[in-house]
């Protein structure tokens, strides 16, 4: 499955200039706001025409206007899941749902409702009205709905953005489902990173109309790059991890990176099963020997690979842990203290790591 994004458009003083090809199950369209995520949905989803460029979904052309090719809206079966749900307040849960089927263009339906009721947990809110559904419970029925509609792919533009922490929580295992279990690509606009650490399978970084970056989240989330989008609080690395071992007196499991042992609290997944890991730069303390006596529990060795000056104040150092990159912010006077310098051998001393808990694949 090959998405297909060439596009060159301008909407007032804006500039929306984008290539990029994913073959992802779930492509996270990233980038600040105002960078032309959502002018990029809508170029897809055929709401607006673009000046210049080609869209293509597994070899099916969408647009391709050297060509003069412009498929409409209707004929692209392309399913839309907006921030808010937008059910009909007056239908059912089942006959929302229903009503993505009657525009399904699609004659041989590919897809059951019993598959999608069962994928999105939706059984026992058949009967019900929107206006008795909780915010993820709407989003789940708009999923639903969506995906009944038979798309070739998917476009979710913020879907999670107006939920409160529990109810994302709530719904994230159900989008993973969806990438894993449905077989149509997705293609994802979040500015949340968590939310693109969890999901994501591909990262299209964007910043002002432009892609900055496209690949692999373990790549594109920890490359330096991030820092200006993030900000400097949020930017720092993404690790694969492996769930090696449970530790039930202290309650802790341990996660096997490559960059090392990290011990966590206690993880759902069982052992065995992998997960990703963000370890916010920030949150990275650097030290010229292996500490003793400190809570932290987890300490990496690593050497110095980079040092990027970010202010008077602060420097960024990039690591090199057992051939895994990794992101320290420090001030730049403990740099100097440290006398820090390229190929430096240097422990870190992770304080948090935040925990991705969806099971991958
Ligand atoms: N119809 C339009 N006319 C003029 N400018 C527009 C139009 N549509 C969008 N823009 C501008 O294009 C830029 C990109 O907007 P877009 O909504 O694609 O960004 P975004 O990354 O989705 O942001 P957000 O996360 O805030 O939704 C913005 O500067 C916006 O003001």
């Amino acid at each position: 499955m090959m998405l297909t994004v060439d596009l060159r458009h301008r909407l007032g003083a804006f500039t929306l200039d984008v290539r990029f090809q994913s073959e992802g199950r779930l492509t996270a369209l990233f980038g600040r706001s105002g960078s032309g995520k959502t002018s990029i949905v809508n170029l897809v989803a055929g709401l607006t025409r673009p000046d210049e460029g080609v869209i293509a979904v597994d070899g099916a052309t969408l647009v391709d206007t050297r060509n003069r090719i412009f498929v409409p809206k209707h004929r692209r079966r392309v399913g839309y899941v907006f921030q808010e749900g937008r059910l009909f307040p007056h239908l059912s849960v089942r006959r929302n749902l229903l009503y993505g089927r009657w525009f399904s263009s699609v004659r041989e339906k590919r897809i059951a409702v019993d598959q999608v009721v069962e994928l999105l947990g939706l059984g026992h809110l058949l009967a019900r009205g929107p206006a008795s559904l909780s915010g993820g419970e709407k989003q789940r029925v708009a999923i639903g709905r969506a995906l009944l509609s038979d798309p070739r792919l998917l476009l979710m533009d913020e879907p999670l953005a107006s939920l409160d922490e529990l109810r994302k929580a709530e719904i994230l295992p159900y989008i993973e489902r969806l990438r894993d279990e449905m077989g149509i690509p997705v293609l994802y606009v979040s500015h949340a990173i968590a939310e693109v650490t969890r999901l994501a399978t591909t990262v299209v970084l964007l910043s002002e109309g432009r892609v900055l970056a496209v690949g692999a989240p373990a790549d594109v989330l920890s490359g330096s790059e991030m820092v200006p989008i993030v900000g400097a609080g949020e930017a720092g690395t993404l690790l694969e991890a492996r769930v090696a071992a449970l530790d039930a007196t202290f309650g802790l499991s341990t996660l096997q990176t490559q960059a090392g042992k990290l011990i966590v609290p206690r993880v759902a997944a069982g052992i065995g099963s992998t997960m990703r890991v963000f370890i916010r730069a920030s949150d990275v303390m650097l030290s010229q020997s292996r500490p003793d006596g400190i809570s932290a529990l987890n300490v990496l060795a690593g050497r110095i690979v980079d040092l990027a000056e970010e202010s008077r104040t602060v420097v960024d150092a990039t690591l090199d842990c057992g051939g895994q990159r990794l992101l320290a912010r420090i001030t730049r006077k403990s740099a100097i203290a440290l006398k820090l310098a390229p190929d430096t051998p240097i422990f870190a001393i992770i304080k948090s790591v935040a925990l991705e808990q969806g099971e991958r694949r």
